[in-house]
């Protein structure tokens, strides 16, 4: 199978444009108009979360989307863990589809991925995070990996930064990777495509303003004087 979205993303950024439940941005209208800011700053993809605002994106731009659809199962959201879910988003436009294929959501049975990429005719972007997981999902039909929930499961490195070892990792596996999560600066992109990274997505650092305000406010005399 060609991916033409998915090729269109090589070397290129990818914005990630969500905001949690209770955030002043979780507001369709607000995504929008934070998506169609990364696309006009160059970015040449989106990832965006559900089908409503998808459906809010999809008629302005013809950039690849890749979406996700998360389910809070009472310790972190887990990203479009049912066939269902992801049909929803290939429905409303979707061009990949990005799936938790972690140890703790999958086991060792992979197969959703194959599932759904045989329900929606859409490549899948495999969100793991360790080595381990992105073989096994490779194997299974993903057309991409991403590095996404490295430091959000038990068996995966917690840190500030990027995982670059995970992208250099995936990339010596012979696996097309995505570099994701936590890329707060330029340098780090430009050290993800050293590493092989197929294409990277930035979230927060551009769709967050109250993280990125929290960045300047944290450097204040007032802040340092309540430490
Ligand atoms: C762990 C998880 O659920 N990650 C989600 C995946 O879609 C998003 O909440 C992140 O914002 C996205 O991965 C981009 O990462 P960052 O915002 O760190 O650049």
């Amino acid at each position: 199978m060609t991916h033409e979205s998915l090729a269109l993303l090589r070397g290129r950024l990818v914005a990630s444009v969500q905001a949690s439940a209770g955030a002043p941005a979780r507001d369709t209208h607000v995504i929008g108009a934070l998506a169609e800011s990364a696309l006009l700053g160059g970015a040449s993809g989106l990832r965006l979360n559900g089908p409503e605002d998808i459906r809010r994106v999809r008629p302005v731009t013809d950039a690849p989307i890749i979406g996700l659809h998360k389910v809070w199962n009472g310790v972190r959201n887990v990203i479009t863990p049912e066939r269902a879910l992801a049909a929803g988003l290939a429905e409303a436009g979707a061009d990949i589809i990005a799936v938790d294929a972690t140890t703790e959501q999958l086991g060792t049975d992979f197969r959703l991925i194959g599932e759904i990429v045989a329900a929606t005719g859409r490549p899948v972007m495999a969100d793991v995070s360790t080595v381990a997981e992105g073989e096994r999902a490779w194997a299974a039909g993903a057309a991409v990996v991403g590095t996404t929930l490295s430091g959000y499961t038990p068996h995966s490195p917690r840190q500030d930064d990027p995982d670059l070892d995970l992208v250099a990792a995936l990339v010596a596996a012979g696996i097309p990777t995505i570099a994701e999560g936590r890329y707060q600066t330029p340098a780090q992109v430009r050290a993800a495509f050293d590493a092989g990274a197929f294409a990277v997505v930035v979230g927060g650092a551009i769709t967050d303003p109250i993280a990125l305000t929290r960045r300047f406010v944290a450097v204040t005399p007032a802040a340092r004087e309540r430490v």
